[in-house]
């Protein structure tokens, strides 16, 4: 092969592809048997996907004749796929480290909520902000998730709670789209709480009348792109009806299916999911048999959030009963005021101690099968020839030290890639 390509990363020693047979998702036997190549190379081509992976020698043999814009020496180090991070709230001003320390005191999330706070407290300060300092400071905060391994993330609405602030919410997440070497999937989630001085009935008539018909208008235009619906079902927030209308009113505009559910209170919300076709449900701390069973053969994946039931001390999701039932089990941040982690390598920590995931498993939940509930991973994902060239190089000879070593990532970490260039080269990193 003589023709010219862009990137060429060789002789890793491990090149974890996670999957080869161009699988949309993974379950519970697949997680466990990661497909890995011992001394393998990557090449991506000029369009930015992958040209080919293999062993190393096949590769040189492949592409002797050919030249490379850059190329990467990975002796002794490991090659993965770019982490998916399937769950964030990245969009706000105002921190909320009062609260924190409120919390640490005893508040549970919902007697702040109630007393005004939590979203609420957010929703205030990010209906003041100018769009300008809204996207500085998601720029900021998606180049941190980016330096700890993130290269696709999911990116919500939802501090705005009304036309005009939901609205600036989506554009700025769309110029981060166009503008940041990240991929973005973007969610709509207009029905995080219940604005103050609204009924859960005036909320809902707001989002199906107001809200939604606009948002079809600008993406009907195509001066907007939005990928997936939101709500927040639970109690004393958006109940099961309310849910069902305006995620079935999404759905209608195009939308994935995409909610939080049975977090706090079992809701019935995974069995709602499963019915109306939901690609993912996140949270579920409070899900039931039946609701498991429900996901599992309608293919819903659920999206695990350690850091809330880190900070929030909830019961953990029960990991291994959806993994046994067949659930496509997947893996977010949560980042938001509340839950303040940009690192998928913790929360993939988080998951194996304290939700009983094995490293393997953690690892899948956080590529393919993250990839899979933004509708993503027949693009993103895994190391397979076509996906994105989004990968990274870490300054370690065994993968599971991204996990093992908590917080460690930011040694670890040497090279991130997005469509086969380089956006982050840390030349700190090191290998202990
Ligand atoms: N549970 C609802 N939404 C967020 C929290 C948002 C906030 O507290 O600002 C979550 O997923 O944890
Ligand atoms: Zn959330």
């Amino acid at each position: 092969m003589s023709s010219s390509h862009r990137l060429l990363v060789e002789n890793a020693r491990q090149l974890v592809l996670i999957c080869s047979g161009g699988e949309k998702y993974l379950t519970e036997p697949g997680m466990k048997n990661l497909c890995v190549i011992e001394n393998g190379s990557v090449v991506v081509g000029s369009d930015g996907l992958i040209e080919a992976v293999g062993p190393a020698e096949t590769i040189r043999a492949q592409y002797s004749e050919a030249t490379f814009e850059k190329v990467i020496d990975a002796s002794g180090m490991c090659v993965m796929p770019g982490l998916v991070d399937a769950h964030t709230h990245p969009v706000w001003a105002g921190d909320r480290v009062h609260e924190f320390a409120m919390k640490l005191a005893g508040a549970t999330y919902m007697d702040v909520h109630r007393a005004g706070g939590g979203i609420h407290f957010t929703v205030e300060h990010t209906q003041a902000a100018a769009p300008s300092d809204l996207l500085a400071s998601l720029s900021g905060r998606l180049a941190r998730m980016q330096r700890a391994g993130t290269t696709l993330v999911e990116c919500k609405s939802g501090y705005g709670l009304e036309l005009q602030t939901e609205l600036k919410m989506l554009e700025v997440i769309d110029e981060a789209r166009r503008t940041l070497p990240i991929n973005i999937s973007s969610t709509y989630c207009g029905a995080h709480a219940v604005p103050k001085g609204k009924t859960v009935a005036e909320a809902t008539e707001d989002i199906l009348q107001v809200q939604l018909p606009r948002l079809r208008e600008r993406m009907s235009a195509g001066n907007l792109r939005v990928d997936n619906i939101d709500v927040f079902c639970e109690q004393g927030v958006f109940d099961l009806d309310s849910t069902r209308s305006i995620l079935q009113a999404g759905k209608d505009l195009g939308l994935n299916i995409n909610f939080h559910g049975d977090e706090l209170h079992p809701m019935n919300s995974a069995q709602l999911g499963a019915e109306l076709g939901a690609l993912a449900i996140s949270h579920l701390e409070e899900v039931t048999d039946e609701g498991i069973k429900a996901m599992a053969e309608a293919k819903t994946a659920a999206v695990l959030l350690p850091t809330t039931a880190y900070i929030l001390r909830l019961p953990q999701p029960r990991a291994r009963d959806m993994l046994d039932a067949g659930v496509i089990v997947a893996l977010g941040s949560d980042f938001n005021p509340n839950a303040y982690c940009c690192s998928m390598p913790i929360v993939m920590h988080l998951a194996c101690v304290n939700m009983r995931m094995s490293m393997p498993e953690a690892l899948a939940a956080a590529t393919i099968n993250a990839a899979y509930a933004l509708g993503r991973s027949h693009t993103h994902g895994s190391l397979e020839v076509y996906k994105h060239g989004d990968l990274l190089v870490l300054n370690t000879s065994r993968w599971e030290h991204l996990i093992y070593q908590l917080g460690g990532h930011q040694e670890l970490v040497r090279y991130v890639v997005i469509k086969g260039n380089v956006v982050y080269d840390n030349e700190t990193s090191t290998d202990l």
